[in-house]
């Protein structure tokens, strides 16, 4: 899968932003219709973000479109726009049902988007996170969910907290959902884009609960969350060990051997290839 740990927004309004992500090391960039444009801009970024996605000019960096939320006046527009501009991914905010998720999948195949163009839907409500299982599992097409905090705690009232805690049990919903179905899930956004330490300790939090990568508002954030979502060296050279290890405890006939003094099964092997095989897809990008 391609490694996606850094996704940052950019405005759709913003020539500027537009314009220098060409240059910057994000895996995947959100060009955004939504929160980040104001109502009188929402047709004027409609077109630039058609443009920059259509140009071909952002490299390998993968390039997703934020549209507007279904029960809104630009929807339709951004979808058919979106369409047609063909991007790796169209981000739905606010889905909250299964029946949302079939909802964009039918327009995009009635608009003519390209097979390639897949569907990343925000979980950043209360009933999308009780409904997390049955959205990730809505489509073939849906690759991806991606947390909206700020969104989730406007809605439960909640206030910033030590480790996030009001926020914990939606994001863990949310999680067991995206690899119950075998998608792909990025954590939310992180406002101060002056705190660098702040933003790397909860990266850090994220990769601990699982998340593939995090969601961005500012260039600055870009390279400590590579760094984080990457396996580390000694991730990776006690993955190669695990493996080594294994083989050679297989080789004997033995199911389970211990390294560094810690059992280990088929299940580690499992995980240790993984690790693996991220490192690698990093290295090749
Ligand atoms: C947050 C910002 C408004 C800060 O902007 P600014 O004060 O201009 O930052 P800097 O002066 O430090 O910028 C330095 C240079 O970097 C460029 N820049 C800044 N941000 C971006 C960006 N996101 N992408 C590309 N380039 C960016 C500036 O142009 C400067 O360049 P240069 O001229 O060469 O010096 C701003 O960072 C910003 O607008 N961020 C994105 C906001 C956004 O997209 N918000 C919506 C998505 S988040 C969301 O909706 C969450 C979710 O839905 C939820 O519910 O949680
Ligand atoms: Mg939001």
């Amino acid at each position: 899968m391609a490694p996606r740990r850094s996704v940052l927004y950019l405005p759709g309004a913003n020539e500027r932003a537009l314009d220098k992500a060409k240059t910057l090391p994000a895996d995947a960039l959100i060009l955004d219709l939504e929160d980040a444009v104001s109502p009188d801009a929402k047709e004027s970024a409609r077109e630039r973000v058609h443009a920059a996605a259509a140009s071909g000019d952002y490299g390998e960096r993968e390039v997703a479109i934020r549209i507007n939320g279904i029960d809104t006046e630009w929807h339709d527009a951004d979808l058919r726009a979106a369409a047609q501009a063909g991007p790796a991914a169209v981000v739905v905010p606010k889905v909250d049902s299964a029946r949302d998720v079939m909802t964009i999948e039918r327009a995009l195949e009635l608009n003519g988007a390209p097979g390639h163009t897949t569907i990343w839907a925000m979980l950043e409500t209360p009933v999308a996170m009780l409904h997390a299982e049955e959205i990730a599992a809505a489509s073939d097409r849906l690759s991806v969910l991606v947390i909206g905090t700020n969104d989730l705690a406007k809605e439960l009232h909640a206030e910033p907290a030590a480790g996030r805690a009001p926020l914990v049990a939606g994001l863990s919903l949310s999680l067991l959902a995206a690899r119950a179905a075998g998608k792909q899930i990025l954590d939310g956004v992180y406002n101060d884009v002056q705190d660098l330490a702040g933003f790397e300790a909860e990266a850090t939090q994220a990769r601990q609960f699982g998340f593939d990568g995090k969601t961005l508002v500012h260039p600055g954030q870009i390279e400590p969350c590579n760094r984080v979502f990457a396996p580390s060296d000694e991730a990776i050279a006690h993955a190669r060990k695990v493996i080594d290890a294994f083989e050679a405890a297989r080789a004997k006939g033995d199911a389970v051997v211990t390294v560094d003094g810690r059992m280990v099964e088929n299940l580690h092997v499992t995980e240790a290839q993984r690790i693996l095989d991220l490192s690698d897809a990093i290295a090749a990008k």
